[in-house]
């Protein structure tokens, strides 16, 4: 069995990742990476709602060929599991998305790229080769910047655009106010500068503090009618957000620019009525999120928002899930929930953290290892066998309820 798993030996589960990933990085990366809005109680409701359910083992079914891979964008992915958008990964090592890029393809694993990220999407998408990857984004109303982006993701080959919609506004993270977070000098935003402008944009990242901003203005028009622009460089904190986020104007203009090269999926619905605004407004798939417990805190965890949106879609589109997803187990869970596919944030931010591109195969193997083994000892040996016939749900008292 151990021959079997070539694992770093301190290192076996996503929990001992993060406490290896915490020593690695600075305090400022630490909490930023790690923290959730408020209080953190979403944050954390994400990870507890995986143990409100047990799985039901079935034996004696010959599990000596288990087949994890699933196929996502037209092509097979090793599990059916990929890696988020998470802004800014060269906080974490020095080769930032194409450490994470590099072992995504290794892996055959999908990944997602932030349009906050320290690397180009070109460079990314070249590390990445024929697997899938996608471009998360942030829509500004102002068009032009993400006119450019979509063409470039178009260009290198990006599969679909997640638009992230659970930030009209962005949550409020508190150790990062108290941090005064602050992207290093040595680091820059390159997506949202003008290709060829090479100037460096260090300085431009502070909050609201730089004179100039590239890339296209963005803003809003708020609810009086007046014009917003922020003020300063094009931040993550004024420039994530767009409070004027809607579905007629938004989506309809999204699908158009996509056209039939990328498909156009929302990132962040966690109800039932938005997920039949999503199949009503012809969007390709949804990925029931809540941003890793980093938005609104007091919002359903995840898992538990699920079963609502895959009852409403009834199948027209694909519905993908992530926040707190730990263990193969998890994984298992979700997809026992309805889920077609699930993706994972933080643990590939420790792995990057601790080791680079072999420190995202790490996090990646362990969970591979892991979805392999809930499968086999459940008695399933192909993803779309996972059903919730598998699941029991267990309530507080211990009663136990089939599903
Ligand atoms: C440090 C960090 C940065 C993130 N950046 C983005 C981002 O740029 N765009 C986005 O849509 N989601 C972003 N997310 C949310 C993730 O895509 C994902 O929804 C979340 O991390 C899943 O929860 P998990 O970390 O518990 O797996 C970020 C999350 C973290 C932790
Ligand atoms: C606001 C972004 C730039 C990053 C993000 O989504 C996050 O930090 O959660």
């Amino acid at each position: 069995m151990s021959e079997r798993l070539p694992h770093d030996l301190n290192c076996l589960t996503i929990s001992e990742l993060q406490k290896h990933a915490a020593v690695m990085m600075d305090k400022q990366t630490r909490d930023y990476y790690n923290e959730g809005s408020d209080s953190g109680s979403t944050l954390q409701e994400n990870l507890d709602a995986y143990a409100k359910y047990r799985i039901r083992p079935r034996v004696l079914r010959d599990v000596s060929k288990i087949d994890t891979s699933v196929n996502i964008f037209g092509h097979k992915n090793a599990i059916p599991l990929g890696v988020a958008p998470t802004a800014m990964q060269r906080l974490a090592h020095s080769d930032g998305e194409l450490a994470t890029a590099r072992a995504c393809k290794k892996m055959g694993i999908a990944m997602g790229l932030s349009s906050f990220a320290t690397t180009t999407l070109e460079d990314v998408a070249e590390a990445n080769g024929e697997n899938p990857h996608v471009l998360q984004l942030y829509l500004f109303e102002e068009r032009d910047h993400s006119v450019k982006l979509l063409k470039r993701a178009k260009e290198a080959g990006y599969k679909a655009v997640f638009l992230t919609v659970d930030t009209p506004i962005l949550g409020r993270r508190n150790l990062e106010i108290r941090n005064q977070f602050k992207l290093p000098a040595h680091l820059k935003i390159p997506n949202f500068e003008e290709q060829g402008d090479k100037k460096p944009e260090a300085e431009a990242e502070q909050r609201g503090q730089g004179k100039t901003r590239r890339g296209s203005e963005a803003g809003y028009t708020d609810s009086e009618g007046k014009r917003v622009v922020p003020t300063g460089p094009i931040t993550f904190h004024s420039h994530a957000a767009n409070p004027t986020l809607s579905w007629e104007r938004d989506i309809e203009w999204l699908k158009k620019e996509c056209g039939n090269e990328m498909q156009v999926w929302v990132k962040g619905i966690a109800t039932a009525e938005d997920a039949l605004l999503a199949v009503h407004h012809g969007v390709d798939g949804i990925v029931v999120s809540n941003h890793g417990g980093r938005q609104l805190n007091g919002a359903l965890a995840t898992l538990d928002a699920l079963p609502e949106v895959v009852a409403a879609v009834q199948g027209k589109i694909p519905v993908h899930v992530d926040g707190g997803i730990r263990h193969g187990t998890d994984v298992f869970k979700a997809l026992a929930l309805g889920a077609d596919f699930v993706w994972i944030g933080r643990p590939v931010l420790w792995g990057l953290a601790y080791k680079g591109q072999e420190g995202v195969e790490l996090c990646l193997r362990l969970l591979s290892d892991e979805i392999r083994l809930a499968m086999g000892l459940a008695g399933v040996t192909k993803v779309d066998e996972i059903s919730k016939e598998y699941l029991v749900k267990i309530d507080k008292s211990g009663f136990v309820a089939r599903l």
